[in-house]
């Protein structure tokens, strides 16, 4: 008779610490499991303890419970399919990233990731010891191989596994996103089922966790790269997935295949996961910006609504006798057209106030930025007023362009706990509003249609602190700004080699020194949706003194 091997994939969202939620998430999907007749459920690395637990795993009472979480889940679900879950595992002196597998009562065998990632937002040689590559175990009539997500991107640990037995390859990840990062993965994965010929599981989670995204996509490959099942990204979702044995070997049959969303809708969904997670983990209903009339609030509103609802989003219009009657029409428009709260602070009074008191130190001085920042930060002082009384968390709007250039007031428009856009240069931000006014999908919940007016994505940027001002008063147009950014930033590249695309020296210079003379500011920012291997934080860390300049030597 045909053997067959049904393998449940449980593509969820955990949230770390949360050892007890993720447990029962854990019990519900192994139910379901069990009720489809599967004979393993696999779930996705470090799943008990959620991903990335950075320092929290150097605490030993927090691993402890995590193993004891497991080996509890072990006893519960005894009986009926095997469980595959990524948890730590302390022996000795040592700490692993494990997965645990579990079977009849009890657990069963222990594979110790191999490749620890040291690269981008990872840190693990710091908080790991490497295990050795481990062994197959068996589950039913299948030699299972597990190479934990890092361990998949070499071909050492698979090839080992192939060699010792190993009929299936599942592969469980804690894989965060970043634009076109699925490419990448599909080609590991691809090599491989090549090397070894064996059927390839690719597992990830959902969900986000401070800066990162974990987008799912997880898939399954027969032999030579051949896609028997894809599940969607960002979404949460049970698979089953059916092995059938044949003269070659195991094969997986063919199941759903999602069609993956483009870039620009990722990068969006990603930004609105961000919102969502970080404030139903840390416990926020609500969230609240200041609302200018311009592009950069307007599209975190739009964020924020389809994260929370527009009935959770406070939008706060603070006007000076700088902000115009467009800026305040503009900021309705936005709020009324995604039907959230608009309110009105007007922030001349306390100005003035601040000035007065201000007055006998500063007789002498000529008015400057000092009282365009005081304007800024009233702002801040304002909206951190209404988020102590009423609870809501305030986001921040800066886009990577202002963020990488330090255009922002630090303790002024920069106060505030998250930040969707900290990731997303301006001349994006034009264009994601753009793709969202074109676009509205089933998770946005927020209304479809034009919600970004025309007039806030054409007209020129202002931050309105003074008459008449504009962005590019004192900055580049953001077409050539952002282009010098990607370059010094994201590629890392030279001053000479920017110049080379043709870019005037002084101004390169000039954006190169921004850039290092911002860095205090960054650090004391909120952090935000990553969406690029190079965002600031964790995969750019840069020393906050710093006198190097790239100028010519000798
Ligand atoms: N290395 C360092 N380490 C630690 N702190 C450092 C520092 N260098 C300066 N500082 C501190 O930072 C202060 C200067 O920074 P900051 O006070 O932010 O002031 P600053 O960066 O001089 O001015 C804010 C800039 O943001 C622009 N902007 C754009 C868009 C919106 C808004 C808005 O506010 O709505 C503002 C605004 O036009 C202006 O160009 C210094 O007075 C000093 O206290
Ligand atoms: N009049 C205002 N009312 C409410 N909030 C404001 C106002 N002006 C500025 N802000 C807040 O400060 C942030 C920085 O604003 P500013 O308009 O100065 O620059 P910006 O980067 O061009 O942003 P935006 O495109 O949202 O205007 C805004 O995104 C907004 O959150
Ligand atoms: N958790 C991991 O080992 C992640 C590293 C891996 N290269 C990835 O991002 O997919």
């Amino acid at each position: 008779m045909t053997q067959r091997f049904r393998l449940t994939l449980a593509q969820l969202n955990p949230t770390v610490g949360d050892l007890e939620g993720n447990a029962a998430r854990i019990r519900d999907a192994w139910a379901a499991g069990r009720d489809a007749g599967a004979d393993m459920v696999a779930f996705p690395e470090m799943f008990v303890t959620g991903y990335q637990v950075q320092d929290l795993v150097l605490k030993p009472a927090f691993v402890q419970a995590a193993m004891e979480q497991v080996e509890q889940l072990a006893a519960e679900c005894a009986d009926g399919p095997a469980l595959g879950i990524g948890a730590p595992y302390a022996f000795g002196d040592k700490l692993y990233n494990a997965y645990w597998i579990c079977r009849d009562g009890a657990v069963v065998a222990r594979v110790l990731k191999h490749w620890l990632p040291n690269d981008t937002v990872f840190d693990e040689v710091r908080l790991y010891d490497r295990g050795p590559i481990s062994g197959p175990y068996s589950i039913g009539p299948v030699r299972i191989g597990t190479p934990i997500c890092e361990d998949a991107w070499y071909d050492d640990v698979s090839e080992a596994l192939a060699e010792s037995g190993a009929q299936i390859l599942l592969v469980p990840n804690g894989s965060p996103y970043f634009r076109d990062r699925f490419d990448t993965r599909l080609s590991h994965m691809v090599a491989r089922t090549v090397e070894t010929g064996l059927p390839l599981v690719y597992l990830n989670m959902v969900g986000a966790q401070d800066d990162q995204v974990f987008d799912g996509g997880s898939f399954v490959l027969n032999p030579h790269g051949a896609l028997a099942l894809q599940m969607p990204v960002f979404d949460e979702t049970i698979a089953h997935v059916d092995f059938v044995e044949s003269d070659e070997g195991w094969r997986a049959e063919e199941g759903p295949r999602a069609v993956l969303p483009d870039a620009w809708e990722q990068d969006y969904r990603a930004m609105v996961e961000a919102v969502r997670d970080y404030c139903r983990k840390s416990g926020f209903a609500k969230v609240l910006l200041g609302l200018s009339g311009g592009i950069d609030s307007a599209l975190v509103a739009v964020i924020a609504a389809d994260a929370l609802g527009p009935e959770n989003v406070r939008c706060v219009m603070l006007p000076t006798e700088y902000t115009s009657q467009a800026s305040l029409d503009d900021a309705a428009a936005v709020a009324d057209a995604l039907g959230c709260r608009l309110d009105e602070v007007a922030i001349d009074g306390p100005r003035q106030a601040v000035t007065d008191a201000l007055a006998h130190l500063f007789a002498g001085h000529a008015p400057d930025l000092t009282e365009e920042n005081i304007q800024s930060r009233l702002r801040g002082l304002s909206l951190m007023a209404l988020s102590n009384k009423f609870g809501e968390m305030l986001l921040t709007t800066g886009n990577k362009s202002e963020v990488a250039v330090g255009y922002a007031t630090i303790y002024g428009d920069m106060a505030g706990g998250y930040n969707p856009i900290k990731d997303l240069y301006k001349t994006r931000v034009f264009e994601t509003c753009r793709w969202r006014n074109a676009n509205h999908r089933d998770w946005m919940k927020g209304p479809e249609g034009v919600v970004v007016p025309p007039r806030v994505i054409d007209k020129p940027p202002t931050a309105e602190l003074r008459e008449d001002q504009k962005d590019e008063d004192s900055l580049p147009p953001y077409s050539v700004l952002d282009v010098i950014l990607e370059q010094l930033i994201d590629r890392e590249a030279s001053i000479d080699e920017v110049v080379q695309l043709g870019h005037e020296r002084a101004l390169v210079e000039k954006v190169e020194s921004l850039i290092y003379a911002s860095e205090y500011k960054r650090f004391q920012s909120a952090p935000g949706t990553r969406l690029t291997p190079r965002a600031f934080w964790l995969d750019r860390r840069y020393p906050i003194v710093n006198r190097w300049r790239d100028r010519p030597r000798g």
